[in-house]
């Protein structure tokens, strides 16, 4: 298979992490026989220092003539106090917004070996296997807003279509997994989570087959950390969302493995981790580049319909883990860490062995 993808390292530790990721795809490819052409664009604030804008015209064509799009992450102090025009988390939003990235992904395993990491006890972290499904597009992030010295103003609109493609998405993957929905608002407040919870009641006969229950992001919040292996799918608006997949990562033990896919309903999609630029951190050679590795995982399987290929990234990133080797962020007391570099070379080698005792089972 020949494929072109899109790569925007962003700020801070974007750019380690996202070579990690690009290497584990370049050794996927030798093994498979595929062809993964990479472009590489400018996103966030480098975006902002190289062309005054943080979504440069350039970046937006190179996505449209790929097949897919690996993003690191953007913004750093550097660029806090700029205006909010030229902020690089701008360029994040306005990347989703052009290819209508509608539908995030995230998903939350705790495998076994990671459970040591965690700050919450075993018994409660051990099953956990749940997905956040993140309305993207709508909501608190995209609505009217406007700023005067003493006045402030950000608007959550949602619409009717905005409302129903989201939670359809997230029944049927509730269809694939399984079968039970969280949807999540703040219903006994805000008008617009009103309209989310009518809009699920009314789906809710198209799926007989899928168990639904909502809850109060509040509540859910807290539930999240004291049950989370009682969710399988939560669907949530946009900025719940990303409040409460932060809030996941304490599961796993940290934010560094959370990976996340940005959908529009066709195969193209745009794939990062769910943690930021880590900005004390970058430069380091420290950061966990699971995150990102996994969403390249994502990217195979979504993007690519490479399932096979997709599930062998997995199986090492878990083999890793298992041996006892980790960054720094989730070594255990008392163990060394890796760097990124060594991290990711452990990775590459169980896709290689595990290529290799595929083959030699094969004869
Ligand atoms: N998708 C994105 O590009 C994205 C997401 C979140 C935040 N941000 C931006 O990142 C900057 C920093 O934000 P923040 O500090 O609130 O969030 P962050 O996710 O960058 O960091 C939160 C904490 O997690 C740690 N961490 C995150 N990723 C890690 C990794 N891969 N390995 C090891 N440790 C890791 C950091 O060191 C820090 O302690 C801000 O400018 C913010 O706007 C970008
Ligand atoms: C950087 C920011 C705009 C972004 C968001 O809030 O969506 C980030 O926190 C995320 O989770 O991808
Ligand atoms: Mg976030």
């Amino acid at each position: 298979m020949e494929k072109k993808i899109t790569v925007l390292p962003g700020d801070g530790i974007g750019p380690e992490v996202v070579t990690a990721a690009v290497e584990v795809l370049q050794a996927i490819a030798k093994k498979y026989n595929h062809i993964f052409h990479f472009a590489y664009g400018a996103i966030g604030g480098t975006a902002i220092d190289q062309f005054s804008d943080p979504l440069p015209q350039q970046t937006i064509d190179l996505g449209e003539e790929s097949d897919a799009i690996l993003l690191g992450a953007v913004g750093g102090p550097k660029w806090d106090n700029n205006p909010s025009e030229l902020r690089p988390e701008l360029g994040l939003l306005r990347i989703r917004k052009h290819f209508d990235l509608f539908s995030n992904l995230r998903p939350v395993q705790a495998i076994p070996s990671m459970l040591k990491s965690s700050p919450l006890k075993e018994d409660i972290v051990k099953n956990v296997d749940l997905l956040i499904v993140r309305e993207l597009t709508g909501g608190l992030y995209f609505g009217e807003r406007h700023r005067t010295h003493d006045e402030a103003l950000d608007s959550l609109t949602y619409t009717r279509p905005e409302i129903e493609r989201i939670v359809d998405n997230a029944f049927k993957l509730a269809r694939l997994r399984r079968k039970k929905l969280t949807s999540v608002d703040k219903a006994n407040v805000l008008d617009t989570s009103r309209l989310w919870r009518e809009i699920v009641e009314e789906k809710k006969a198209s799926y007989p087959d899928v168990e639904v229950e909502h809850s109060l992001v509040d509540s859910t919040a807290m539930k999240l950390i004291t049950d989370p292996s009682s969710y399988d799918v939560i669907v949530t608006e946009n900025m719940f969302g990303d409040i409460l997949s932060d809030e996941a990562s304490v599961i796993t033990g940290s934010l560094g493995v959370l990976p996340s896919a940005s959908m529009r309903g066709d195969h193209f999609g745009l794939y990062e981790p769910v943690h930021g630029s880590a900005p004390e951190i970058a430069g380091k050679g420290i950061a966990n580049p699971a995150a990102t590795i996994l969403s390249a995982a994502m990217l195979l399987n979504y993007s690519f319909e490479l399932a096979e290929e997709a599930k062998a990234i997995e199986k090492a990133v878990a083999a890793v883990f298992e041996k006892g080797y980790f960054t720094g962020d989730m070594a255990p007391k008392g163990t060394t860490a890796l760097s990124t570099n060594d991290w990711t070379e452990k990775v590459i080698a169980e896709i290689d062995a595990s290529f290799v005792r595929e083959e030699s089972n094969s004869y």
